[in-house]
């Protein structure tokens, strides 16, 4: 166990020596290196070769001086380990074959069983043999954003077929959820098993949901998936994540998180007190200043760790995944700037 690293304190509100930093998305599109290897395969086949998927999980960590590496993977990986006619399309996303929208659908999803995804473990073992005292990060995707790929049947902007079925048939969406949570309650356990040391839960699209309809039907799925976590391994940083939150943050910390992502629409002051003293906060640059001249970049940089810094603990990273047209450059300069800044 890394317990030295500067990201798990952080994590856990412990006094630290430089600011740790990460970011969401950092291996991918935008590294060439990423490009050159995934060149002929396909995103989930790319997911099942351990040795591939080690590969493009140190790429970032090389390049950039991140503090914490985070598995190669999709959210949609489970879903596809379980059964479910899942294609991962170039510059579209997840798109499902047979979207699930009755009761009848749902029932024909199968659990999924730890023997499906044994080539995860196999890429966490691999990985925190070579990565010594860098954590590994695990992560799933949180029901609701699961269930709204398999609901639109890929991506959406409104959700609206998926919140129409949460309103228009609430026993048909408990359903969906619960059997969500079994997928991703054993795929995190597969990880943690291996040896990851924090687990981040997506709720990429959650924002899209009034706090009164995420408590009432994301909530309670969401921390089933964290408390099940907890469970098996109490002290693991959980890590809870979701694109315009802001309104969300309370409800995201009370399922069960340890740290709250926020994105760059919320000051991370104000996202520290909504979430409270206990809990630490990650984020929260705009991706897209990424792409503004360094000046810009730098000032945005110092403005959110001093918004950081009355917080018990802060990680810093994106407000959401790095762009595919970022320069990797553009990113090192940023942890390079964070580690000289005086920690939170
Ligand atoms: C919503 C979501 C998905 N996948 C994921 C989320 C939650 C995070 C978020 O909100 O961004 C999670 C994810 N997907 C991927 C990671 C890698 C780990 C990392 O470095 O952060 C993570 C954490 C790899 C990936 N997942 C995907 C890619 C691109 C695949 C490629 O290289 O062609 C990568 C590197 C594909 C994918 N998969 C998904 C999308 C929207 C896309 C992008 C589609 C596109 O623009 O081509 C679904």
């Amino acid at each position: 166990m890394s317990t030295t690293s500067e990201f798990l304190r952080a994590c856990r509100r412990e006094s630290v020596t430089r600011r740790p930093v990460w970011f969401m998305r950092q291996a991918g599109r935008s590294l060439p290196e990423y490009r050159k290897l995934r060149e002929g395969t396909t995103m989930l086949e790319s997911c099942r070769r351990p040795e591939m998927v080690a590969e493009i999980t140190l790429q970032p960590v090389r390049r950039l001086g991140v503090d914490a590496a985070i598995l190669f993977s999709d959210i949609v990986v489970p879903l596809a380990a379980a059964g479910v006619d899942v294609d991962i399309q170039p510059g579209v996303g997840p798109v499902i074959a047979e979207p699930v929208r009755d009761a009848d659908a749902v029932a024909a999803i199968r659990p999924l069983a730890a023997d499906q995804v044994a080539h995860v473990a196999e890429s966490v073992r691999l990985l925190t043999a070579e990565l010594g005292d860098t954590p590994l990060i695990g992560f799933a995707g949180a029901p609701f954003t699961l269930a709204s790929y398999l609901v639109e049947g890929g991506p959406s902007r409104s959700h609206a077929r998926t919140k129409a079925l949460m309103h228009g048939a609430p026993e048909v969406w408990h359903a969906l959820c619960e059997r969500l949570v079994q997928i991703t309650v054993e795929f995190l356990r597969v990880q943690v098993a291996a040896g990851v040391s924090a687990v981040q839960l997506f709720d990429s699209w959650a924002g899209a949901l009034s706090e009164a309809d995420y408590r009432r039907y994301v909530a309670p799925h969401s921390a089933a998936v964290l408390s099940a976590v907890a469970a098996v391994a109490p002290d693991l940083p959980r890590i809870h994540f979701g694109v315009g939150t802001g309104h969300l943050l309370p409800a995201m910390a009370e399922a069960g998180a340890t740290v709250v992502g926020a994105d760059w629409r919320t000051p991370l002051d104000q996202a520290s007190a909504a979430v409270g003293p206990d809990r630490a906060v990650q984020g929260n640059l705009d991706p897209a200043l990424l792409l503004a001249p360094w000046p810009v970049l730098e000032a945005e940089v110092r403005r959110i760790c001093a918004e950081g810094d009355g917080t018990p603990g802060h990680v810093f990273n994106l407000g959401h995944g790095v762009l595919p047209e970022t320069d990797p450059d553009a990113l090192a300069r940023v942890v390079e700037l964070v580690h000289a800044l005086p920690p939170a």
